[in-house]
């Protein structure tokens, strides 16, 4: 079918991923951690171990896209240059954490299950990897590039020093970059099954962001950083409401070395 407002058909891979990811879009933008980073108010704890798990997740992802590199799912979507993010992440993690940031880098449950996704399906499902890269890379080349200057802003920070993550001296136009790799995406051959596949795996890479973020708020509060908050917004509550105290002792463990770790940071 065509669809009127443009030349593509809305059976383009492209097309499709958009759709069937706009909702849990909407879940991921209001999530705490972006919405402290959308009014500006993110703090540097909150970056920083953003920065961690950014890092965990970009090495799976980049360590699965370069060990495939030559999958027929995966060559036309292969960006190496333009897009690696791994590292611009160590140079904002050193600049944040200092030159031992590697012992320093800290990360929740969430973060390891996502990028323990990202190594299997590297290994069994390479044409899966799609989903991910485009969640990850399309996600960063659009709302991204608002988010790398409020993070400036809300922080503080001169020049560019610690915000290597946002931007992307490899390309020059995000816009005509975003329509070529959706061009690249559409020209992968996939069975219905695996294209199937592909979307529910760009839903399910969403939500591990989701989980992600809402770990790192968990992580978090637990610790000293809502004190770093700007005066005059609401502090998070420090722990779960009683409805929710059921976690479990390895749960509180787990957020108590965290915290532990964080004093460090
Ligand atoms: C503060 C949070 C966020 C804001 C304000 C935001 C905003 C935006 C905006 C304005 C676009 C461009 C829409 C368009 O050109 O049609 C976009 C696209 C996109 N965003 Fe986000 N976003 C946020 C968080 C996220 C997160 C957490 C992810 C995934 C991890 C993500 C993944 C994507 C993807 C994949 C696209 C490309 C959609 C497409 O053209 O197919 N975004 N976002």
């Amino acid at each position: 079918v065509y669809s009127l407002s443009s030349k593509t058909y809305d059976s383009d891979l492209s097309e499709q991923i958009k759709a069937a990811t706009q909702e849990t879009h909407v879940r991921a933008e209001n999530t705490d951690l972006m919405t402290s980073f959308q009014k500006g108010q993110i703090t540097r704890t909150q970056y920083k171990v953003l920065l961690c798990s950014l890092y965990e997740i970009y090495t799976a992802l980049e360590e699965a896209l370069d060990r495939n590199s030559s999958h027929p799912a995966v060559a036309p979507i292969y960006f190496p240059q333009e897009l690696d993010r791994t590292e611009a992440l160590e140079r904002d993690l050193e600049f944040f954490l200092g030159s031992q940031w590697r012992s320093k880098v800290i990360v929740p449950a969430a973060t390891h299950r996502y990028a323990q996704r990202l190594r299997e399906i590297g290994k069994v499902k390479p044409e899966l990897l799609v989903a991910h890269a485009y969640t990850r890379y399309l996600g960063d080349l659009s709302g991204g590039q608002v988010l790398g200057k409020l993070a400036q802003k809300a922080m503080e920070l001169e020049g560019k020093d610690g915000l290597a993550f946002f931007s992307f001296p490899g390309v020059s136009s995000a816009n005509r970059f975003k329509q070529l790799y959706r061009s690249r995406m559409n020209s992968i051959e996939l069975s219905e099954e695996q294209r199937r596949e592909v979307l529910q795996e760009a839903v399910d890479a969403f939500n591990f962001n989701i989980q992600v973020f809402d770990d790192l708020q968990k992580m978090l509060s637990v610790t000293s950083e809502s004190a770093e908050k700007p005066k005059g917004t609401s502090r998070s509550t420090p722990f779960p409401p009683p409805s929710s105290v059921q976690l479990t002792v390895g749960l509180c463990v787990g957020l108590l070395t965290v915290g532990i770790g964080l004093y460090n940071f």
